[in-house]
């Protein structure tokens, strides 16, 4: 305090002595504190805006404001800085950025006030910075949580499903998700994860789809640093939280005995090593096969199902969900015409007729797709059938050919 007070030309003697009491209590705040005097120099800031400039308080003492607090409120248009107590709007937890001892920008909220004299001349300024990246992070979070991440629906078989996925969250078991491609298994086992006391931890999602043995064994396990650099496995990055297996069918048989063992002592092997690490993670397997099949096929291993199939979900095709294809295509509707800022009203009623008798054996993955198609291609309030991908008018054509035998309903057709 004593530097700064040496640099500020304003503050009577009395007032040095009181700065120099305040800056001792104001040090142990966990918001930053800067005094300006009425140039705009800094006359001194405490520990946490030392911390967040990089600046110590004698480094910064005399300085005008805007090399040190590199802030929106500093640094704004033709007069550079707005100048305190001379006509400027005051200022009261504004939000801005300010530039961090790293060079990162950091959300902050400034408040500043004036110190008076008795003759009520502001000789002085004070401002607080408070540090707003944890508030903007856990909004992140909550928005992951219950935004993009949100499984939609509206009819009885998904809000079923719905209803035990927090219940299903809260054990630490494997879980074996399956349904045909596109219907939300990825985005079941993210819902699982996020309400799990795992939430916290890492959500890691690996495909055992078409991968050569030796790469397949380092994805799994990692390998040591003996055999060059060291690579962690696909479990030691998931350590704390939840890995998601898809294509589970995929895996040849010999690593389907090694997931038995992990699952069993939650221990790996890494490649070029006989030492075993420990794990700490959920497993959730995925596959668009049905299960029961592949054990009677012996493409998946009955030790391996008995243990990921105690906790089972599965999601049914869009096309046996009812109500949930006109609620899902208004939900993409919405969501793409915000994001391409577009006010399109809705679908027209030929359009809407040729979508519900679609089967769309790409489930919902398909049927968002082809949403953001007709949203970014229609230049009118209302989607219209012209807006459609070709591929579901030819489909409808095809159904409505007298060879099909069926006219214009397609939507008993299962995905090949
Ligand atoms: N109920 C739902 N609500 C909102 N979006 C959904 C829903 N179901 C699926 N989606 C979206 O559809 C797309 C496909 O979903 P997801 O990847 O979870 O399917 P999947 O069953 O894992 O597919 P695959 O077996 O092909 O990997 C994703 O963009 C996902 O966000």
């Amino acid at each position: 305090m004593e530097n700064s007070v040496r640099t500020a030309p304003c503050p009577p003697t009395a007032l040095a002595t009181d700065l120099a009491r305040l800056s001792e209590i104001l040090g142990g705040l966990p918001i930053g504190i800067a005094a300006l005097d009425p140039d705009c120099r800094i006359v001194f800031m405490n520990k946490a805006l030392e911390d967040l400039t990089g600046f110590t308080s004698h480094e910064a003492a005399g300085i005008p404001c805007h090399h040190v607090l590199r802030c929106g409120l500093h640094l704004r248009g033709v007069r550079q800085v707005e100048t305190p107590g001379r006509g400027d709007e005051p200022v009261k937890g504004r939000e801005t950025d300010i530039i961090d001892r790293h060079r990162h920008k950091l959300p902050v909220r400034v408040t500043r006030i004036d110190v008076r004299d008795e003759q009520g001349v502001a000789f002085m300024f004070l401002e607080a910075y408070e540090d707003l990246a944890p508030l903007r992070d856990m909004e992140r979070r909550l928005k992951d949580a219950s935004g993009a991440g949100e499984l939609i629906s509206r009819g009885e078989a998904m809000e079923r499903i719905k209803k035990v996925l927090p219940a299903i969250a809260q054990s630490d078991s494997p879980v074996l998700v399956t349904g045909e491609t596109g219907t939300g298994k990825d985005l079941s086992a993210q819902v699982i994860h996020k309400a799990s006391p795992r939430a916290r931890g890492p959500f890691v999602r690996v495909n055992l789809g078409p991968m050569p043995e030796h790469l397949l064994e380092i994805e799994l396990y990692g390998r040591v640093a003996e055999e060059g650099e060291a690579v962690p496995g696909c479990f030691q990055r998931a350590n704390g939280g939840t890995l998601y297996l898809s294509e589970l069918a995929d895996l040849p048989a010999a690593h389907q005995a090694g997931l038995v063992r992990v699952l069993d002592d939650q221990t790996i092997i890494p490649a070029g090593s006989d030492k075993g690490v420990r794990v700490n993670v959920r497993l959730i397997a995925a596959t668009h096969k049905d299960p029961e099949e592949l054990v009677r096929a012996g493409v998946l291993r009955e030790d391996l199902f008995h243990r990921l199939g105690a906790v089972r979900v599965h999601l049914p095709p869009l096309r046996d969900r009812g109500e949930d294809v006109e609620f899902l295509l208004t939900h993409f509707l919405s969501r793409f015409a915000a994001r391409f800022k577009k006010d399109i009203k809705g679908f027209s009623p030929r359009a809407i007729r040729i979508l519900r008798s679609h089967c769309f054996p790409g489930n919902v993955r398909e049927l968002k797709n082809i949403v953001e198609y007709a949203a970014m291609i229609c230049q009118k309030d209302m989607i219209l059938p012209a807006h459609l991908p070709g591929h579901i008018l030819a489909a409808l054509k095809a159904d409505q050919s007298p060879a099909s035998g069926r006219p214009g309903d397609n939507r008993g057709r299962k995905r090949s």
